[in-house]
């Protein structure tokens, strides 16, 4: 019975791992040796960066369980898996939130306090001013209140912002949001909100929702954070709400497509921030992701059913299954 790692382990991590299953063999493929070593893995844990032979693998018959070291599970959701009834997944839903949202917090001031056209005038020595905007009293609306958009909705709060989401599955909102609705009232939010940020999976109901319609539904003077996946939003139309005045700034850690291509028109605009998702990023990244895997391994191995497994129809996990820092 074999494991195989494919995210940047270190010894330390593969020690963690061989001793919650010591009857599995660990092997490291990192994202050099995947396609040859997956299709022998009875368990994937990581993160698969490079195009994997899912082919090969399922035709391999090994493979059970998936623990995937990211929270978006794009990367490996492809039908095959999705449709076999022998391979469970599970993800890093909410692993990541305090990163996350110092990047959302990073683009979001930088767009209201216009640090893309400072760095401009910086980069030139120029000593611009101009006015900003700030974030006081305005309505943000969250899209996607999971792990990521729950805990941007409690550092958000001291701002005296009213916080309003919609989510999958609409329960347990917490305080500091004022109305959380199902997912199907998303233009209601988006005509209420001065600032709307995107906490939701990719999957077939969300690609492309935010088309020029939705930009529309968006109030005028209103800004996008995107920290979800860029496929959710259609990067025309969202260029044409820039250029239109309709929005007035974007912020995006992810884009449609990733590296974004040199010809963007989001390059040169400076009403844009743009980083190269690393919401997710940190030194403790793979620490954190290592530890829900040693918890989730001893449960699977016990027979318990392992945290942030998902429905692999939906592509995210139910918000009860979801690990919150729980000991077991
Ligand atoms: N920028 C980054 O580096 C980075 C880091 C982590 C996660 N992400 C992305 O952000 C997403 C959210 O991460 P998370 O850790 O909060 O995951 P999560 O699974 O905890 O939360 C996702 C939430 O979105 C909800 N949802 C699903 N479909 C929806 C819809 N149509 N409308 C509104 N809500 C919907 C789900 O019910 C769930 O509560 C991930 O799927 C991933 O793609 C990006
Ligand atoms: O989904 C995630 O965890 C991040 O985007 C990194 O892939």
């Amino acid at each position: 019975m074999r494991i195989v790692l494919c995210y940047p382990v270190g010894k330390k991590h593969i020690d963690q791992i061989q001793a919650a299953a010591p009857d599995f063999e660990v092997v490291n493929a990192g994202q050099e040796r995947i396609d040859e070593l997956l299709p022998t893995a009875d368990i994937l844990i990581g993160h698969a960066k490079v195009p994997v032979n899912w082919d090969r693998v399922l035709e391999a018959g090994k493979l059970r369980w998936i623990q995937s070291s990211a929270a978006g599970l794009d990367h490996c959701l492809v039908p095959g898996v999705i449709e076999s009834d022998d391979i469970i997944v599970s993800s890093a839903s909410g692993l990541f939130a305090p990163q996350v949202a110092e990047q959302t917090f990073s683009l979001l001031f930088g767009v209201l306090r216009r640090a893309p056209l400072f760095f401009r005038a910086e980069a030139k020595r120029e000593f611009v001013r101009l006015p900003t905007d700030d974030l006081r009293g305005k309505t943000v609306g969250i899209v996607g209140l999971g792990g990521n958009g729950r805990f941007l909705a409690r550092v958000l709060a001291p701002w005296d912002v009213r916080i309003i989401a919609t989510d999958y599955f609409p329960v347990d909102c917490p305080a500091e949001v004022s109305q959380l609705w199902p997912a199907d009232q998303l233009d209601r939010l988006l005509g209420e909100s001065d600032v709307v940020i995107l906490t939701l999976p990719l999957n077939g109901d969300t690609k492309g929702v935010f088309d020029a319609e939705r930009f529309a539904t968006m109030k005028r003077g209103s800004y996008l954070i995107n920290v979800a996946r860029g496929s959710v939003v259609q990067e025309k139309a969202l260029c044409e709400a820039l250029a239109s005045g309709h929005l007035a700034g974007a912020g995006l850690d992810v884009t449609e497509v990733e590296p974004l291509p040199p010809e963007s028109l989001l390059w040169d605009d400076p009403k844009v921030m743009i980083s190269p998702h690393v919401g997710a990023q940190s030194a403790r990244r793979v620490d954190d992701s290592t530890a829900l895997a040693v918890i989730n391994l001893r449960r699977y191995q016990s027979g318990l059913p392992v945290y942030n497994r998902v429905d692999k129809q939906l592509g995210f996990p139910h918000p009860s299954s979801v690990y919150r820092g729980q000991s077991d």
